[in-house]
Formats: C-alpha cells, structure tokens, sequence
C-alpha cells in the first residue's frame, strides 16, 4: 500500500485515501457477481443470448467508431440507443415476464439453471439414427409428427410450452410420444444433443404468404419455428406420411430417407471439441 502511495505522491496526486473493504464490501461483490453470473446463464438458454452477441458487435462498432473518430456513426449510434433498450424491453417482454413471475414463485435461480451434465453431451451418430428410424417407421404408418434438432440458437423459450421429458433419445420414445391419443402427442418435440427435451412444445407459426395452401399448421410451425432458430425442424405429414424438413424459414418437402440423414448429418459435428464462450456452450 505504501509503495502505490509512493507511486501517487510521486505523480503529484495528494490526498491519497487508503480504500477500506469490510466484510459487507465483500459480501456486496460476491451477491453483484452471483447474480451477473446467473443472469448470463438465463441469456444463454433463451433468445437473449443471439440479441446479446448483436450487442456486443454494436458495441465493437462503437469502440471502433470511438477511436476513429467517426462521428456521424457515432451520432447515429448514440441517437438510437435510448429507442433500442425499449426495443429489448418489448422485444423480451415474455422472457422478462416469466422471470419475474418465477422470482414471485421463489423459482428465479431454478430457472436460470442449466443441466450441466447434459450440456457435457453431444449429439451423436446413434441419436441421428434413432431418429431417422423413428421418422421412418411414422412415415410409414401415417402418424404424425414434429421434431425440433436444437443448434446454436437454444430453444429454451419453446421447451418452456411443453412439457419436460428429459430422456436418453430412442426410436422407439419418439414413436410412443407421437402415437394416437396420447397425452404427449400434440405439439413439438425438442432434442437437444443425445436427450429428449421436451414434448407438446407450441411453436410459433409462419405467416409467410409463401407457404403452399395445401400445408396445415403442422407444417406452419415448422416453418414458423426454423425462422426464429437455426434448428433442423423434421415434420412427418400424418394426411401424406411424407417426410419434410423446415431449416433457415424453407421447407424441403418429400425428403428420402437418404436425403433426410444427409441433412441431419450436417447438425452440430460430433468430435469437435472446443470451449467457446462465444457460442455459448461446449461442444466435444
Ligand atoms: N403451433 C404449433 N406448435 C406445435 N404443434 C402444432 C402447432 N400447430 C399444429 N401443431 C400440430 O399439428 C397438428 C395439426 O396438424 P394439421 O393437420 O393442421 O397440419 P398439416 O400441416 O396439414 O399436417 P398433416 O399433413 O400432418 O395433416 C396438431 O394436432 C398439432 O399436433
């Protein structure tokens, strides 16, 4: 301490005052950082986490702006910073909501936190198989079916409609779900790397004009749901058998089982292995 006094007098800087830290600063920084750490985890399972990574390139623009001295870039960055945050408050209004109301149920910090076992998962080759069984043998039989392949984008949102299933994948769990008068087999399924997520998931529906007439809403929200992710979104007709897959807001219809597993096989790699902050999770 006397050598950073030192250090001040020698600047010329009088006045130096010793800072203080008690047992309630330190307590003070441990609650600040639990709970920044928490609220980091709740951006990285719900759409938060994309709108967060355009944050951060705005802010490097305008650091980049900054030192440049781009002044009409800045201007117009600082000009529209005060309409983007209402922009987030509504944009994230049902996220906000669902965390308030879970800090009134007492379930705030549940809700932030993740399965870390199963973020230590991959999707697997088996797990591309058991699917790609499972679709087949539904095709087949004309039962229905919509099956969301989580990617980068996490689907916590659409999880949070349906029901927790939290299951090691199989052909034949998929097969059960989506039978015929079961209590699971309206809605969406949602796989995340080897487990069943979650069943009777309600997906947003497209409203492109865009989209053929003859295709209902299972289908539409296929559609709907690949446009607000990058999941791979697998919809078995139940009037056709055919098999369809929504990726990037298209829909590639009448796929072959072939095709199907081609695509599937472009899911998140398995034998990558890398620790990225960036895209939010580790992949092995
Ligand atoms: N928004 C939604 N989110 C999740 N699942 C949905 C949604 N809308 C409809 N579904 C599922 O689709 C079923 C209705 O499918 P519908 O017959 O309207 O669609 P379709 O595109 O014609 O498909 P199919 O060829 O299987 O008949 C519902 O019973 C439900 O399981």
């Amino acid at each position: 301490m006397e050598s950073i006094k030192g250090f001040f007098d020698n600047l010329g800087v009088t006045g130096f005052v010793r800072p203080s830290i008690g047992f309630s600063d330190f307590l003070d920084i441990l609650i600040v950082a639990y709970i920044i750490y928490k609220i980091i985890f709740w951006i990285k399972e719900t759409r938060a986490w994309v709108l967060f990574k355009g944050i951060l390139v705005i802010l490097g623009l305008a650091a980049i702006a900054t030192i440049l001295q781009l002044n009409t870039i800045l201007w117009i960055l600082s000009n529209t910073i005060s309409v983007g945050i209402i922009a987030v408050i509504v944009v994230f209004q049902p996220e906000l909501r669902k965390a308030l109301e879970q800090l009134g149920k007492g379930q705030f910090f549940s809700y932030f936190i993740r399965n870390e076992e199963e973020d230590n998962q991959k999707a697997s080759a088996r797990t591309v198989d058991e699917i790609i069984k499972a679709v087949d043998k539904m095709g087949a039989v004309r039962t229905g079916a919509l099956i969301l392949i989580e990617q980068e984008v996490p689907l916590g949102d659409l999880e949070r409609t349906g029901i927790p299933i939290d299951a090691v994948i199989s052909s034949q769990l998929l097969i059960n779900i989506f039978e015929h008068n079961t209590p699971l087999h309206d809605g969406a399924v949602i796989v995340r790397r080897n487990r069943v997520a979650a069943a009777t998931c309600f997906l947003p529906l497209t409203d492109s004009n865009e989209v053929s007439m003859e295709l209902g809403t299972r289908h539409r929200a296929a559609i709907g749901a690949s446009e607000v992710s990058d999941a791979y979104v697998i919809v078995v007709s139940e009037e056709t058998g055919s098999i369809s897959v929504a990726r990037g807001g298209v829909l590639y219809r009448d796929l072959t089982m072939e095709q199907l597993r081609t695509m599937l096989s472009q899911t998140k790699k398995v034998g990558k292995k890398k620790l990225s902050f960036w895209k939010g999770r580790q992949d092995k």
